[in-house]
């Protein structure tokens, strides 16, 4: 099988606190991969790691390897630009630009240098029905983004993501801080993207990681516990703490 990502030997230290611990993972295209663990257990940190958005902190030091396509992201001169748009990120709350829907879509494009307007017109609306939500907007493309309802606002940004052309998507909790039936749409969303998409997404909802993902690795404090197929391990986790946090005696 295709790996997408492997990571190797990974530990990540804020200043002195060491966040990850020997992590070794590898990662399929093509796939839908959860991160699931409790509060704290370095879910978010590790997610991070893959398009280096850690670098952005203070005092964060990291070793070990992160191969994307069999490329090392943490070697010398590697283009970290370039990684932010081959793996871009969605984040627990919807952060839509303050701007219309349209020029949010178009805003990554633009910058990379696509000015002709029926190429940007073609990839908004490409971007938006990729995203399932052109059917819901394609009537006030130019009206403020912020008017949409929480789960328009997500779709919009996994839109505004997809108009890049990214090859990884990374989510952290997208879902958590919407209502069940703007969730139900996202998850099914994720289920679609996934034949184009690598998908790694963090989540606190272990119900969602069954639903949704092919793919399960069980963080805790630091650790990678366990990764397997979701299928084997909510039905026959291998480690005792899986078993405990997937069956909700903590969490
Ligand atoms: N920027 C930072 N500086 C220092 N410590 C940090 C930083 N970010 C995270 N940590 C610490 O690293 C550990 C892992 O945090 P992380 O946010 O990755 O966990 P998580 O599993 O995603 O948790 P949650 O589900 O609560 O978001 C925690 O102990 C946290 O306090």
């Amino acid at each position: 099988m295709n790996s997408k990502v492997s990571v190797h030997g990974l530990n990540l230290f804020y200043k002195g606190f060491q966040a990850l611990r020997d992590i070794n993972l590898e990662i399929l295209a093509n796939r839908v991969t959860a991160l699931i663990g409790p509060s704290g257990c370095g879910k978010s940190t590790f997610l991070r790691t893959l398009n280096r958005m850690n670098d952005l902190y203070e005092g964060v030091r990291v070793q070990g390897r992160v191969l994307i396509d069999g490329d090392d992201i943490y070697r010398e001169r590697y283009d970290v630009m370039a990684l932010r748009k081959k793996v871009g990120m969605v984040f627990q709350k919807p952060n839509p630009f303050p701007m219309s829907i349209y020029d949010n879509v178009a805003y990554g494009p633009r910058v990379h240098g696509i000015k002709n307007r029926r190429r940007l017109d073609e990839i908004v609306e490409t971007s938006l029905r990729a995203a399932s939500l052109w059917d819901e907007v394609s009537d006030r493309l130019h009206r403020g983004a912020t008017g949409l309802s929480a789960g328009q606002q997500q779709r919009l940004c996994i839109a505004r993501l997809l108009a890049v052309e990214p090859e990884v998507l990374l989510m952290d909790e997208p879902t958590a801080t919407l209502d069940p039936i703007a969730a139900l749409k996202v998850e099914e969303l994720i289920r679609v993207l996934k034949h184009d998409y690598t998908i790694i997404m963090v989540t606190r909802n272990t119900r969602q990681a069954a639903r949704v993902s092919d793919y399960t690795a069980f963080f805790l404090a630091g650790e990678l516990v366990e990764h397997g197929m979701t299928g084997d391990m909510f039905t026959m986790p291998k480690d005792r703490r899986t078993e405990d946090y997937i069956t909700g005696r903590f969490g």
